[in-house]
């Protein structure tokens, strides 16, 4: 029988950004403590004598991909903004969130980003589950696959 199961493995990183026409204090050039959860769900691998039996993806891998697609450095695959080349290479972490991403970076947009980032650097669509990411400790956007379809 193929059991399953949700793995969560969390991160953080620390970024500038700004909200252009936002009513408050968020327009002006800010940074945040970021807080990632980046839940896989998957089936649990059952090949006694392999290093990932029972998992359904080694900690250790998911955090090396995650590094090395978004927060580290971008992936050669990450749509960025047109003002990514003016920033320093690398990731998200330590990063100008606007410019290197082109969008508008609320968490909701930063989530769906971070979706199609991990997507777009390997990660199967179907093995996502559910990202979280808190902007402050009082405050975080969760996505899972019913927020990514599109009505
Ligand atoms: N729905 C959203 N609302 C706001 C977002 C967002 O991404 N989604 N972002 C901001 C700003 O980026 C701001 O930096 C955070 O605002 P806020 O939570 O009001 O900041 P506080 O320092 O007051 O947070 P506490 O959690 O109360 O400490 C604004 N709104
Ligand atoms: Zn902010």
């Amino acid at each position: 029988m193929t059991r399953y199961a949700i793995i969560t493995k969390e991160f953080t990183f620390e970024a500038a950004h700004h909200l252009p026409n936002h009513r408050g204090k968020c327009r002006r050039p800010h940074g945040h403590s970021y807080r990632l959860q980046i839940s896989l769900r998957g089936p649990i691998n059952q090949t006694p004598g392999e290093s990932s039996d029972g998992m359904v993806m080694d900690f250790d891998d998911l955090k090396t991909i995650v590094n090395a697609t978004i927060l580290e450095q971008l992936s050669d695959s990450v749509p960025r903004g047109k003002e990514a080349q003016l920033v320093e290479h690398g990731g998200l972490d330590h990063n100008d969130l606007n410019a290197l991403t082109g969008i508008r970076t609320t968490a909701e947009n930063l989530v769906h980003w971070i979706w199609d980032a991990l997507v777009a650097g390997g990660v199967p669509d179907t093995l996502l589950y559910r990202i979280r990411l808190w902007e402050t400790e009082k405050g975080y956007v969760e996505i899972t696959h019913a927020e990514r379809e599109e009505l």
